[in-house]
């Protein structure tokens, strides 16, 4: 029946007042107000459709994503959408483009390293689409060692250019989204060799196609590198291949803020770091944070409501039977991604204003806290991204057998998901990035240099080394004091333990070797303090709205028992907590589940998504499942005839010779 909400009562149980729950989701009533607007203009427009994904060849599925991005281009015009807005329409046509690259690191490379000059010259180009670049960094060989690139500049003094080369074949670049067919230009990360002096790695400018019939020009080989794994998901964008053959291009197409090259010939460095190279890795990173937490949110969506919907056991004289929701192992994995999302939507924001604030300090030549920003952005990222790729898949199987269909959205959502773990910095890479990060800290510690913000509380090392948890009760874990006080010394603990390891060893480097694992873990320890600590900053602030702040106080802390549920080893080995005291946090946490369970569909309605941007049938927010399951099914390729296409060639033959051995 259409118009029915069959979630009706379930939103009738919320405590909190759910509009405004959706600004603190948002980050604001102007930022709630612009999403809700630009997603259902995407909703409302039929060319945005995207349900037939998974049912189209790639060279289908690629033009078709040629067409919705041409069309929402000429929707960003049309309407004169602000770059916020237009950000967001890109968002809500959910679908992997080449755009995404230009916009995402193209544009913010040549802004972050590139002089005045080549602002000017290249960035109204850009801003207009009139040229469109990818970030080519990646190559077959390296993608990781960033150091360990092939590809070269060497400056030719006579010609004033740089000749831009492949020398191997590992050194082909592999991978660029956007590369593959569409991109006119890209940023090329190649060494630079200016007298036979290799310099390591620079950015340059590079056009790879014609701008009038979009061949490749002379020397480049430019092509897709292949389907990617499952149907749809990430296949709509063309990550490519690209190899060079002495390309020269002009010497002022090397992004010169970080260094410059002369005339003559002489390679000079400004006074600013040379990770600035870097910078471009920074800014994604901090956006695919905030990503996680819509791709996870979008997955609890799905798998919170339809858990309402579906029905298993439990009927007693004949009446329903029970949600599969209110079966407390349903709830201890949910409601912990539910947290998650929430926790990740909150690190991130906080993450968004570390990364502006960096901005500014370089502006004005301050240089400080770029060793945290790349440490908090690069272990974030990869926290983030690992449990996002688990917890997608994890609210697969709350779905059961009808999470595995595609019109249940989530192999679509996983199978594009699950690259972040690799792209923009594999997770383990990141992670021990962080430990270095903490490695450092820690060998600093007395020496007078203060360690400062996410690494504040290293400072109260003494402490944190030898405190006690003073939990009793159960709910002695509900207060936050207590909460932060046993993360801060598990992390540091950890990182202690590992750095008192290390200097067993006369090689550092060998020792760090020796200690990959030990350190990844301490640096997952930090990583998940900060989250925790975020969210905790978060519940200090004024937050309006019946219930708004209570039903927030009770997922951060069903986040933060849940971590230390599943690393009790860490945080009973390090002495932090006792099994007595493990065990009251497991029991606290059951409570937080009861109480959480009333409310669970009005936190996931928090997050505004239309159907359209969740392309699920199972999360639809009407819950009327099965009609519309039994519907979509119907509408597959496959059923377009009773009889399909083969039976004469294939399945009658087998049955007729089965017809005749079994007369004999
Ligand atoms: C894009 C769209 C956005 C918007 C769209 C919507 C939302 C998103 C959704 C969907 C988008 C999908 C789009 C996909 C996009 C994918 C793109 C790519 O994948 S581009 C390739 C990425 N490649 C990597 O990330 C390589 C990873 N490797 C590295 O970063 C480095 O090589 C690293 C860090 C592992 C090692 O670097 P070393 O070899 O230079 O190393 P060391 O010696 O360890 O470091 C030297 C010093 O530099 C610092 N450092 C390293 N990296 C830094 C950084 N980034 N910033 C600041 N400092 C850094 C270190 O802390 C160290 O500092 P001390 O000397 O100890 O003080
Ligand atoms: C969908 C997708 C889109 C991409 N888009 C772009 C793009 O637009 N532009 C671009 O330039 N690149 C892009 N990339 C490339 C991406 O950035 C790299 O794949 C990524 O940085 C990982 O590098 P790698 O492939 O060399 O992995 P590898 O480093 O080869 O990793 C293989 C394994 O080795 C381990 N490992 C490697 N080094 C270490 C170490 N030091 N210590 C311990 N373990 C280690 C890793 O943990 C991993 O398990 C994209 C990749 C994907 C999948």
């Amino acid at each position: 029946m259409a118009g029915v909400d069959y979630l009706a009562d379930e939103r009738n149980k919320a405590e909190f007042d759910v509009n405004e729950m959706k600004i603190v989701w948002a980050g604001s009533r102007h930022a709630f107000e612009l999403s809700d607007r630009i997603s259902r203009l995407v909703a409302s427009d039929p060319a945005f459709r995207k349900d037939n994904r998974p049912m189209l060849s790639r060279k289908e599925l690629f033009k078709n994503t040629l067409r919705k991005t041409a069309h929402a281009w000429k929707r960003i015009n049309e309407l004169r959408l602000t770059e916020e807005e237009a950000n967001k329409l890109r968002f809500y046509v959910d679908e992997p483009a080449f755009a995404d690259l230009h916009w995402g690191m193209f544009v913010p490379a040549i802004k972050g390293q590139g002089t005045d000059e080549q602002h000017q010259k290249w960035l109204p180009l850009a801003y207009k689409m009139q040229i469109i670049g990818c970030y080519a960094q990646t190559e077959l060989g390296h993608g990781s060692n960033v150091q360990g690139l092939e590809t070269t500049a060497t400056f030719d003094p006579q010609t004033d250019e740089f000749i831009i080369h492949s020398p191997t074949l590992t050194s082909s670049k592999w991978w660029p989204g956007g590369l593959g067919k569409v991109s006119t230009h890209a940023v090329v990360y190649a060494r630079l060799i200016t007298d036979g002096k290799d310099h390591g790695v620079h950015g340059f400018i590079v056009q790879l196609r014609s701008l009038d019939d979009h061949s490749p020009l002379p020397g480049i080989i430019v092509g897709d590198i292949g389907m990617k794994f499952g149907n749809g998901a990430y296949n709509t964008m063309d990550n490519g291949v690209l190899r060079f053959d002495h390309v020269r291009i002009p010497r002022n197409q090397m992004l010169m803020r970080v260094s410059q090259v002369t005339r003559e010939g002489k390679y000079k460095q400004s006074n600013v770091p040379r990770q600035l190279v870097y910078g471009t890795m920074v800014y994604v990173r901090q956006v695919i944070v905030s990503d996680a937490s819509y791709a996870l949110s979008r997955a609890v969506c799905i798998a919170t409501r339809y858990s309402c919907v579906r029905r298993q056991f439990g009927s007693q004289n004949g009446g329903a039977e029970t949600q599969v929701i209110d079966y407390k192992t349903q709830q201890n994995r949910l409601f912990p991604l539910l947290a998650s999302a929430y926790a990740f939507r909150f690190v991130s924001e906080w993450l968004k204003w570390l990364y502006t604030d960096v901005m500014q300090r370089l502006q004005a030549n301050d240089f400080s806290t770029l060793p945290e920003a790349h440490a908090c952005t690069a272990g974030l990222k990869s926290l983030t991204t690992s449990a996002t790729a688990d917890g997608i898949e994890e609210c697969r199987k709350l779905c059961g057998g009808h999470g595995y269909l595609c019109s249940s959205g989530l192999p679509e959502l996983f199978a594009v998901y699950v690259p972040a773990c690799t792209y923009e910095g594999d997770n383990t890479v990141l992670l021990l990035q962080v430990a270095r990060f903490l490695m450092k800290t820690v060998s600093q510690l007395g020496s007078g240099k203060k360690p400062v913000g996410t690494i504040s509380y290293m400072e109260q090392a003494e402490h944190l080394m030898k405190c006690r948890c003073e939990v009793q009760r159960a709910e002695d874990w509900l207060k936050p004091s207590v909460i932060l006080e046993v993360f801060e010394a598990r992390a540091t603990r950890m990182s202690v333990a590992c750095a008192q390891n290390l200097s067993k060893f006369a090689n550092p480097e060998e020792g760090f070797s020796e200690l990959l694992a030990d350190l990844v873990e301490a640096a997952i320890a930090h990583c998940q303090l900060i989250v925790v600590s975020k969210f905790i900053e978060k519940l200090r602030q004024d937050i309006p709205g019946k219930g708004v702040k209570q039903v927030l106080g009770m997922l951060c802390n069903i986040y933060a028992l849940h971590i230390l549920h599943k690393n009790l080893g860490d945080f009973v080995s390090t002495g932090c907590i006792t099994s007595k005291q493990a065990s009251l946090a497991n029991e606290q946490l059951r409570s937080l589940y009861s109480q959480v369970r009333p409310n669970a569909v009005a936190l996931v309605d928090s997050f505004n998504y239309t159907d359209h941007f969740l392309g699920s049938v199972l999360g639809r927010y009407d819950g009327n499942v099965y009609p519309n399951l039994y519907e979509e099914a119907w509408k597959d390729p496959l059923n377009d005839s009773v009889v399909p296409d083969g039976y004469h060639e294939y399945i009658r033959p087998i049955l007729k010779q089965q017809l005749r051995t079994a007369r004999l």
